[in-house]
Order: structure tokens, then sequence, then C-alpha cells
């Protein structure tokens, strides 16, 4: 409980300085949907590089903590969990979902 306590602060100044927070895994298929869908936004000059954070928890130090973290504060434990303009979104499904409905461009710019 220490160490999500020590992350919590540190993740809402990620995900509030973000316009694009997304928390994966290397080896999620989920999150290769997320970073390809995200990843055409930037190609089509929709979103900008540098607005998107991307956390990948089985590569960093601490990442079950990590995950902890994100479990308290949006009560999702799944990958990927995303974030626009500091609005908790959800996993693939829900971001594929704006995607479908022609909502996903209006939110990211
Ligand atoms: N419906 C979810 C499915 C996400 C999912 O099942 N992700 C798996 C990894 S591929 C997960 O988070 N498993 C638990 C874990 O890795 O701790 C979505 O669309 O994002």
């Amino acid at each position: 409980m220490v160490a999500i306590n020590k992350i919590i602060p540190q993740l809402k100044q990620l995900i509030n300085n973000n316009k694009v927070f997304i928390a994966h895994k290397s080896y999620c298929p989920y999150c290769h949907s997320t970073l390809s869908l995200i990843g055409s936004k930037i190609e089509q000059q929709i979103l900008k590089k540098e607005d998107v954070y991307y956390l990948e928890l089985d590569t960093i130090e601490d990442g079950s903590d990590w995950q902890d973290a994100l479990l308290e504060i949006s009560g999702q434990r799944t990958v990927p969990n995303v974030y626009i303009n500091a609005k908790h979104i959800g996993g693939n499904s829900d971001l594929q979902a704006l995607e479908s409905k022609g909502k996903l461009d209006e939110l990211l710019k």
C-alpha cells in the first residue's frame, strides 16, 4: 500500500499533463489494437506524437504497483487503460467504440 500511495500522485500527474495517457503491456493484443488506432490518429495529424504518454507496465520497474494504483484511481485493472484529457475512457473496446461512433477525433482535438 505504501508503494501505491507514492505512485498515485505521480500517476495523476501523468494523466493530467498529457492529452492521451495509455497504460499497456508489450504482449497484450488489445493494447496493440489501441496503440495502432492511436498511431493512426498521429499519422492523420489529428493528434501530436508528443501529446501521448505510454506507460508499459510489464517493462517498467514496479509495474504491478503501477497497475494496482491504476485500479485504485480508475476502478480498472485490465490493460490497455486509456485516459483522454484526464477523462477515463476505459479499455480497448471502449476506445474502439468511440471510433466506431465517430466520436474519437472530436475528443482528441
Ligand atoms: N475488454 C478489455 C480486455 C483487456 C484485457 O483482457 N487485457 C488483458 C491483457 S491482454 C489484461 O489486462 N489481463 C490482466 C493483466 O494483464 O493483469 C479491453 O477491451 O481492453
